[in-house]
């Protein structure tokens, strides 16, 4: 069956003064994909991102979203696409529950806070303020409060930066289940076992530019083909599989 595009990028730059950050870039996202956005510190992946979300004015180059042109149509676009917000929106006087209320007051749409937090494991902590949380807590909550204008599609900026390898797996376990009920997402990330365990597809970005695209195992199979070998024999396991062997697998933060 024909894959439906949802994002389809062309020939995107962005300029910071005299810098270009993004070098004229083109990609397509599909409907009900992981894509992924991987390359090094300053490639321009969060300005891409930024530019999609409607966040970031881009220099030139079309991006259209769902068949909206960005340019003409991004107030439309906007109630497509659920973006993590800033933590600075988490009042810290309200508890988990009353933020989803008040972000669903500002989408506008009655939301069963409790069945949100259920999702992402999130239910014993209803009644805790944000910063009480562990940090794979905060990020599963930030996650969920994506979904609560029921988007089309996600974008998780480097969802799992600083978790511990428990929390990392769990939260990968969640975004493709996020991904199983319908919901498009995309994300960046410079940990490459977490976009060759999580990613349909993905972009390596370097300097601005699309260096290689397609599903991970395509890509390892072109490496390998083209001769590439390891130099070191590969183990049956890795230091990540002891640890989580000896520690379990378990959260640990609750
Ligand atoms: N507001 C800005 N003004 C000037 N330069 C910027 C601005 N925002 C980003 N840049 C520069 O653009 C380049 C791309 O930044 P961007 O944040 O998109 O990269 P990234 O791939 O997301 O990196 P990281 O993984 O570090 O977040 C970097 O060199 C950065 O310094």
């Amino acid at each position: 069956m024909e894959k439906r595009k949802i994002i389809e990028v062309r020939d995107l730059v962005k300029k910071y003064g005299d810098f270009t950050a993004v070098k004229g870039i083109s990609f397509d996202v599909y409907e009900n994909e992981v894509f992924g956005l991987l390359g090094p510190n300053g490639a321009g992946k969060s300005t891409t991102l930024e530019i999609i979300e409607t966040l970031r004015e881009k220099t030139s180059g079309t991006v259209t979203v769902n068949g909206l042109n960005l340019d003409d149509n991004p107030e439309a676009i906007k109630q497509l696409i659920g973006v993590q917000l800033q933590t600075s929106g988490y009042y810290p006087g309200l508890n988990l529950l009353e933020l989803i209320d008040l972000f669903g007051g500002l989408y506008n749409r009655k939301v069963d806070g409790m069945e949100l937090l259920k999702q992402f494991n999130l239910e014993d902590k209803a009644k805790e303020k944000y910063k009480s949380l562990s940090g794979g807590q905060k990020q599963r909550f930030s996650i969920a409060t994506t979904l609560i204008n029921r988007p089309r599609i996600i974008f998780l900026d480097e969802p799992t930066t600083g978790l511990d390898p428990q929390a990392r797996r769990n939260l990968w376990t969640l975004i493709q289940q996020v991904r199983d009920q319908g919901t498009t997402v995309v994300i960046t990330t410079h940990y490459m076992d977490e976009a060759e365990f999580l990613c349909d597809r993905c972009a390596i970005v370097d300097s601005g530019k699309i260096i290689a695209l397609d599903t991970p195992d395509a890509l390892i199979d072109q490496l390998v083909a083209g001769g590439f070998e390891r130099k070191k024999e590969v183990k049956l396991a890795n230091l990540e599989d002891v640890f989580i062997h000896l520690t379990g697998k378990d959260l640990r933060e609750e």
